[in-house]
């Protein structure tokens, strides 16, 4: 495969930033180590955003011939207080949920995951020089600049924290360059940490990324954020501003349960789920179902997606584009029932091997009740 077939696997949906294309290039020119990883805390279940979007980008590294790894942070989720801050547990879930939940996501989106491999965070930074990487970062970086970082840990900027949440950002920076770490990826959320990545690469004494004598910078590749299915906090939006802000705050994410489809749910849940969903008839600016048609339907395009309707109702209609399914819905021929019932349908197929896996084992999901999820 030529480098830019590569670079467009890489480019490709859900992908919505990647800095940058240029250095990517140099990457596969210089015949650079093409290490990606992806890390995530360990709290709740695993929905839509977390395992699907995520997956999707794993199974276009790997056809792209990267090296895939998933980071489980469990000191991390240790201080960000999640599953009451309990190190034993954090651990325990990574160990026997979270990882085989990713392993199922990524298959379910094309991936091969046994070609992942799966890091747990205190596997490498309870041995080697990990620390020290950590000071030579943060002695790169300003205090002001680590505060407005915390975003990355899903808090707010000027929200009252303890002491080890400055850590943490500097933590998630070392993670890349001690694991040799060329492409990051993650969520839009996470950009923060990547462009200081990117910025302190060329000035570490310890663990920077050397090829071939010159230090490289990794290549930060952030895909979209899911949004939540729930109505937003002001409606409508008046302004571009307000647009961006809600769009933020609005991702689907685990300690909104009422906003995310989990990757394990029933037909049951995921028709309730949608039925309920934040879709008004002509809305296309910020309408959470058409955003989950647009990244997950039509990720691939052309593809064929049917809409069954009554004959009353204008019959079957089948779209290969998302443009031409949400001109449809803009000028109101697609009701939003029918939307909502065929994403309901597509979503119970894509999930069936994974609901169908949960039910031989389900041993990850007992574990889960068990856990106290406190964030
Ligand atoms: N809605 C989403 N769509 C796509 N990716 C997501 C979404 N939510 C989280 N991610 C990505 O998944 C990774 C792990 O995120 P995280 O553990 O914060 O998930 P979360 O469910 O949003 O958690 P929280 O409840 O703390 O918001 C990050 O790379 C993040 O950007
Ligand atoms: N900050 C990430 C989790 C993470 C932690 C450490 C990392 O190295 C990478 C990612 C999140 O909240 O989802």
């Amino acid at each position: 495969m030529d480098i830019e077939e590569r670079i467009k696997l890489v480019l490709k949906k859900p992908t919505e930033e990647v800095l940058t294309v240029e250095n990517l290039r140099h990457l596969f020119e210089i015949g650079a180590p093409l290490q990606h990883y992806i890390g995530f805390e360990i709290s709740g279940y695993i929905h839509l955003g977390t395992g699907l979007m995520a997956g999707a980008k794993i199974a276009d590294f790997q056809k792209a011939g990267i090296k895939t790894r998933v980071f489980l942070a469990d000191w991390h989720s240790w201080i960000n207080d999640k599953l009451g801050g309990d190190l034993e547990t954090i651990q325990e879930v990574a160990l026997k949920y979270f990882k085989v939940g990713m392993e199922k996501s990524i298959e379910v989106m094309g991936g091969k995951p046994e070609k992942v491999e799966f890091v747990l965070a205190s596997e490498i930074l309870e041995k080697g020089d990990y620390w020290q990487t950590v000071i030579d970062i943060s002695k790169n970086v300003t205090l002001s600049r680590v505060l407005r970082s915390i975003t990355i840990m899903g808090r707010k900027m000027g929200e009252a924290i303890d002491f080890a949440k400055l850590i943490y950002p500097m933590m998630q920076v070392a993670d890349i360059f001690y694991q040799g770490v060329t492409i990051a990826h993650a969520g839009m959320d996470q950009r923060k940490a990547h462009v200081i990545a990117i910025e302190v690469a060329e000035k570490l004494r310890y663990h920077p990324i050397i090829h071939n004598g010159e230090k490289l910078k990794p290549v930060a590749v952030h895909h979209h954020l899911l949004l939540g299915l729930q109505e937003p906090p002001k409606w409508p939006i008046e302004s571009e501003e307000e647009f961006k802000e809600i769009k933020a705050e609005m991702k689907m994410s685990k300690s909104k349960p009422y906003s995310a489809v989990f990757i394990h749910d029933s037909p049951e849940e995921i028709r309730e789920k949608l039925r309920k969903a934040f879709c008004p008839a002509r809305e296309v600016k910020y309408n959470p179902v058409l955003d989950w048609v647009e990244y997950l339907v039509f990720r691939e395009e052309p593809t064929e997606f049917t809409i069954h309707r009554p004959a009353k109702y204008g019959g079957d209609v089948t779209y290969t584009t998302f443009e031409e399914l949400k001109r449809d819905f803009a000028e109101g021929k697609l009701h939003p029932l029918d939307l909502k019932n065929a994403v309901a349908e597509y979503l119970i197929d894509l999930l069936e091997p994974i609901r169908k896996y949960f039910e031989r084992h389900p041993e990850p999901l007992e574990l889960m009740k068990s856990v106290q999820i406190t964030r």
